[in-house]
């Protein structure tokens, strides 16, 4: 019997999918397929063999296809989409909804077409309410529709606190909830470095600099580069979240999620920590939260309602 080759496709090859198939490739994580426009097709293709020319330097041996076609994404088990617009200093992620709700909703009436058994992940932004378009007009289970945002968030709290401490970045642990957006809820309380409370190690008035600079990170780097977002590290939890599915690691981290009922919400898309593994989002977990945490995440939901309900597909 020929063992089956794991297939992974990036649907979007500017900044984050571009980098994200080279991430994927590096690890050996299966067949890449590196998906743009039509218009955009040889530039696509040019960046998969500049990535395949660096396997043997790299010493990885991957599949990298570059493409505009769907054929190439068939079958895939993971589908990821990044295609839309990015935000520029002065905008907020919501100022995107409009545009990116159209081609997140194009991408999914394709990827709906050619792998219906995909475990979807969304990066596109807001990516709340993209998570919620792809849900919609994909009609998977929703344990197959995930979005990222909380790797992400988790990620620059944990870099942020380790700066602070001067120690390893391995031995922070956190926890961000909420929407992807000014209002996220970085979890203080159920934070540790070494499996010591940060609450004891950290001034209250320094972690909450730490906090507010992690709701506006994602900011901070759109002002310093100046024309577009994100990129490394939010590839880098692209892939956390696929190999988490495609070795069926069952890791527990952050992810958007559909609630139905989970903290007291029911039909929302929003971060929440969760079991992922080879069926996609296999558990989520409820944490219990003070009043104080609650209010923090209602008022997060509010964002994510607001901007979810202005989406007409
Ligand atoms: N959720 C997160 O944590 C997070 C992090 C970083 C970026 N983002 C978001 O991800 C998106 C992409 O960011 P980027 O920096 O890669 O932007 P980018 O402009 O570099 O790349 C976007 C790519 O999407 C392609 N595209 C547009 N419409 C398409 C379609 N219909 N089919 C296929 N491809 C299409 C574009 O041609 C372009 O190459 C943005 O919306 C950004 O805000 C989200
Ligand atoms: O901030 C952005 O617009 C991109 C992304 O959501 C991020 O947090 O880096």
């Amino acid at each position: 019997m020929a063992i089956k080759r794991n297939k992974i496709t990036v649907v979007g090859a500017g900044f984050t999918g571009s980098t994200t198939a080279l991430m994927l490739a590096q690890k050996e994580l299966g067949d890449v397929v590196l998906l743009d426009i039509p218009q955009l097709e040889n530039p696509t293709k040019g960046k998969v063999l500049d990535m395949l020319e660096a396997g043997p330097v790299l010493k990885f041996d991957a599949r990298i296809t570059g493409t505009s076609s769907y054929g190439d994404a068939a079958d895939s088990d993971i589908v990821i989409i990044t295609a839309g617009i990015a935000r520029k200093p002065g905008m907020s992620r919501d100022d995107l909804v409009n545009t990116n709700a159209g081609i997140v909703k194009s991408v999914c009436e394709n990827v709906k077409r050619v792998a219906p058994e995909s475990i979807v992940i969304i990066l596109s932004n807001p990516v709340d309410a993209m998570t919620y378009v792809a849900f919609r007009t994909l009609g998977f289970p929703k344990n197959r529709v995930i979005g990222q945002s909380g790797v992400l968030d988790t990620a620059r709290y944990c870099t942020f606190i380790a700066e602070e401490l001067n120690v390893s970045v391995e031995d922070v642990r956190g926890f961000v909830l909420g929407g992807h957006g000014d209002d996220m809820v970085p979890l203080v309380r159920y934070s540790s470095v070494g499996g010591i409370p940060i609450e004891t190690l950290i001034p209250a008035e320094r972690i909450a600099e730490i906090v507010q600079r992690t709701r506006v990170g994602g900011g901070e780097i759109v002002s310093l580069l100046g024309n577009g977002s994100a990129y490394y590290a939010p590839a880098a939890s692209l892939v956390q979240m696929t190999e988490a599915v495609l070795k069926d690691k069952k890791r527990i981290i952050p992810v958007i999620a559909l609630l139905e009922g989970e903290y007291g919400y029911d039909g929302l898309f929003m971060g929440i920590p969760a079991l992922l593994g080879a069926e996609g989002i296999e558990k989520i977990f409820e944490l219990e939260l003070t009043a104080e945490e609650k209010a923090a995440l209602d008022k997060s939901a509010d964002s994510v309602r607001a901007v979810t309900s202005v989406v007409t597909i």
